[in-house]
C-alpha cells in the first residue's frame, strides 16, 4: 500500500538548505527525490515560452495538467537532469527571475490542484525524501518525519549570493536579500498552502550550521524512527 511507503518532508523557505539537505539525504538513504519547487519553476519557464501570461490561471492549469517534463539521473551519475518538452533546463531553471515567476504561479489554487497528483506519484518504494512549501502540510501529511528548515533572511541572501557568483551571474547582495523578502511575503502569505511548518514538524535553523550539521541532525530524527 502506498501510505505505507516512508517520506520525509523538508520544507522552508528560498535558501534555506533543504534542496541541498534533501538531495544529500535521498542519496544516503538510497531513497527517491522530489524536488518540488522544481515543477513550479518549470511550470514558469514553460508559461514564457508558451506566451502565457502569468495571471492566467486557467491556461497555466492546463499548461500544468500538460507539462512533459522527466527528471532524470544526470550523466555524472550526480544530480539530477530536467528535460522540459525535449529540451534540458536543469540550469535554465535556476536563475531568479524563473524563481520569482514559479512564486507567483505557485499562489493560483487551480495550478496547485494539477500538480498535487504529479507530486504524490513521486511515492515510491523503499521512500521519498520531498522538499518544497507545503510537502508536510498538503501533499504529504501523512509523513514519517517533516523537517521545517529555516535560516535567517540575510544568511539566505548570502548564500544565493555566493551560489550565483560561483556560476559566473553578475549578482548584488542587497538585491537578492530584496528578491528573498519578497519572495518570503507572497510565499507565506497566500491563500493556499502557504509556506508554514506542519503542526507536527522539526523545526530547525540552519543560520549557523554547516550542510553537513544539518545533514547529521536530519539523520538522528531517521535513525530514532528506525527508517534506516
Ligand atoms: N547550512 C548551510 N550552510 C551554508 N551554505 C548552505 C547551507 N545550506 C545550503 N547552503 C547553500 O546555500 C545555497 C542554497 O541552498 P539550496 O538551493 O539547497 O536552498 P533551498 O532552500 O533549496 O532554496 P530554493 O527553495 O530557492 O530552491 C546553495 O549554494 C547551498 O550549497
Ligand atoms: N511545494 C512548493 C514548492 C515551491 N513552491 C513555489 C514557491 C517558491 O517560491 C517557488 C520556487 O521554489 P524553489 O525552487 O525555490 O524551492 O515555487 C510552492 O509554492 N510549493
Amino acid at each position: 500500500m502506498i501510505s505505507q511507503i516512508p517520506v520525509v518532508t523538508i520544507d522552508g523557505p528560498s535558501g534555506s538548505g533543504k534542496g541541498t539537505v534533501a538531495a544529500l539525504l535521498a542519496a544516503k538513504l538510497g531513497w527517491k527525490f522530489l524536488d518540488s519547487g522544481a515543477l513550479y519553476r518549470l511550470l514558469a519557464f514553460a508559461a514564457r515560452n508558451h506566451g502565457v501570461d502569468l495571471t492566467n490561471e486557467e491556461a497555466l492549469k492546463v499548461l500544468a495538467a500538460h507539462l512533459d517534463v522527466q527528471f532524470d539521473t544526470a550523466e555524472s551519475g550526480q544530480g539530477m537532469c530536467i528535460v522540459l518538452e525535449g529540451e534540458d533546463v536543469t540550469e535554465a531553471i535556476r536563475n531568479e527571475v524563473v524563481g520569482a515567476g514559479a512564486s507567483q504561479v505557485a499562489a493560483l489554487p487551480a495550478v496547485r490542484e494539477a500538480l498535487l497528483q504529479r507530486q504524490k506519484a513521486f511515492r515510491e518504494a523503499p521512500g521519498l525524501v520531498a522538499d518544497g512549501r507545503d510537502m508536510g502540510t498538503v501533499v504529504f501529511p501523512d509523513a514519517t518525519l517533516k523537517i521545517f528548515l529555516t535560516a535567517s533572511a540575510e544568511e539566505r541572501a548570502r548564500r544565493r549570493y555566493l551560489q550565483l557568483k560561483a556560476k559566473g551571474d553578475d549578482v548584488n547582495l542587497a538585491s537578492l536579500l530584496d528578491e528573498i523578502r519578497a519572495r518570503d511575503e507572497r510565499d507565506t502569505q497566500r491563500a493556499v498552502a502557504p509556506l508554514k511548518p506542519a503542526d507536527d514538524a522539526i523545526q530547525l535553523d540552519s543560520t549557523a550550521l554547516s550542510i553537513e550539521q544539518v545533514l547529521g541532525q536530519i539523520l538522528s530524527e531517521v535513525a530514532e524512527r528506525d527508517l534506516a
